[in-house]
């Protein structure tokens, strides 16, 4: 049985010697992910003593068809009724629509939120957060600035002055949402003890939680894998079978290794064969939502926008692969790349409709003839 109250502030001041539990969590986001790992975050938050059992979730606030707000309903049901519909929270996950209020009481913040909204969420956030807060970003994806390429985490770190962990893995949000067996891999830049931290307020019997030294390994395996996954979806699409699949998905993931080299010299070797790395882009290749709506184009030989397609068949939820692999182009047409990247760059031009879904085999000249990658033995 969960220790009541009382007994939790009992046991948080005999470990923390200063009475109450020291750290307050805050996930700012609240789709598909976001809810799971709000359930994932509370289940602990009511066991451990060092955590105050209230979870807060920041909602962005949205009608639902009936009339009702996304947040009163969530507080009412305790349910997601619209990114996670069936599965309860746990009574301790309140929903907020207020993010200055969300934050406010917070020393641990979960960002997980689709990339593209990170930025102006950290705008709003700037001066209205705690001092010595820490957060984690359970966030795929990155931005793409003059001066080249800017990690989620790093911008967090910038914007809000705080230092940031990162949290990815094979992780289909659906499949954790009723406890089917899964691991994630944090990314944790220098201190170990907040990464155990953030270990222990993820993990349960059916999530392990292990934790690695190498923020942007970890984070560039979860980001570029979404470009894989288009790529996945495409050959699914065109009922190339798994042989193409999985070349796809090889060739792919020693694109990932190469470009994350390349861009941060840090990264290890190692990451890749985490949770974070091979095991997230099988699972996204099977059964991810990017996979799923890249199928669909191809299906319709590319007719239909990605725009389209994702409203239609994913009801609000946000694709990351078709933008991250518009600013992968962005970063290798920037530095003369492309030829060295040619699934990543013909990914984008699929996207973009330049190319045919079919190119995504036709390629295969160019990666034959691809400049070798410093440390990666050649294609062919
Ligand atoms: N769903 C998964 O299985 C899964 C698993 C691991 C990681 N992720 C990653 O987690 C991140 C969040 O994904 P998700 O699945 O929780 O979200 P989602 O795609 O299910 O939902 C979209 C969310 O964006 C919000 N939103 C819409 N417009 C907004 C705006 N203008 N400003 C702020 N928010 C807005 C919606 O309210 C909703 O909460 C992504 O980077 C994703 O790659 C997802
Ligand atoms: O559904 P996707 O394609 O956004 O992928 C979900 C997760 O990232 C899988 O780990």
């Amino acid at each position: 049985m969960a220790p009541s109250i009382e007994e939790k502030a009992e046991m948080a001041s005999a470990c923390n010697g200063i009475g109450g539990p020291p750290y307050r969590v805050t996930v700012v986001g609240s789709g598909n992910w976001g809810s799971v790992a709000a359930k994932l975050i509370a289940s602990n938050t009511v066991k451990l003593p060092v955590f105050h059992d209230e979870v807060r979730m920041w909602v962005f606030e949205e009608t639902l068809p009936n009339g009702e707000k996304l947040s009163k309903a969530i507080n009412q049901t305790n349910e997601n009724v619209k990114y996670l519909s069936g599965i309860k929270l746990g009574k301790n996950v309140i929903a907020d629509p207020d993010l200055e209020n969300a934050v406010k009481e917070a020393n641990m913040l979960v960002f997980v939120t689709p990339h593209q909204f990170v930025a102006g969420i950290c705008k709003r956030l700037v001066g209205k957060i705690k001092p010595n807060t820490e957060a984690i970003s359970l966030i795929k994806g990155m931005e793409v600035k003059t001066e080249g390429p800017c990690m989620i985490s790093k911008l967090i770190t910038d914007m809000l002055g705080i230092n940031c962990c990162v949290l990815m893995g094979a992780n289909i949000a659906n499949e954790i949402a009723v406890e089917k067996f899964s691991e994630a891999t944090i990314g944790y830049r220098q201190d170990k003890e907040v990464a155990q931290r953030w270990a222990q307020l993820f993990c349960t019997p059916y999530f392990l939680v292990s934790a690695v030294q190498d923020v942007e390994g970890v984070e560039l395996c979860g980001t570029l894998k979404n470009v894989v996954a288009i790529a996945a979806g495409l050959v699914d699409g065109m009922d190339m079978g798994n042989n193409t699949k999985a070349a796809v998905m090889r060739i792919g993931l020693r694109e990932m290794r190469a470009l994350s080299k390349l861009l941060f010299s840090s990264v290890k070797d190692s990451t890749f064969f985490e949770s974070c790395g091979v095991a997230d882009l099988i699972t996204t290749c099977l059964g991810g939502r990017n996979r799923r709506v890249a199928e669909a184009f191809a299906r319709n030989g590319g007719k239909r926008s990605f725009d389209d397609l994702e409203a239609e068949l994913l009801q609000g939820q946000k694709l990351q692969g078709v933008s991250t692999a518009k600013e992968v182009y962005e970063i290798l047409s920037h530095r003369g790349w492309q030829s060295m990247f040619p699934l990543f760059t013909t990914v984008h031009e699929i996207c973009i409709r330049q190319l045919p879904p079919s190119a995504i085999v036709e390629y295969k000249e160019q990666i034959t003839n691809a400049t070798v990658v410093e440390g990666v033995a050649p294609y062919c």
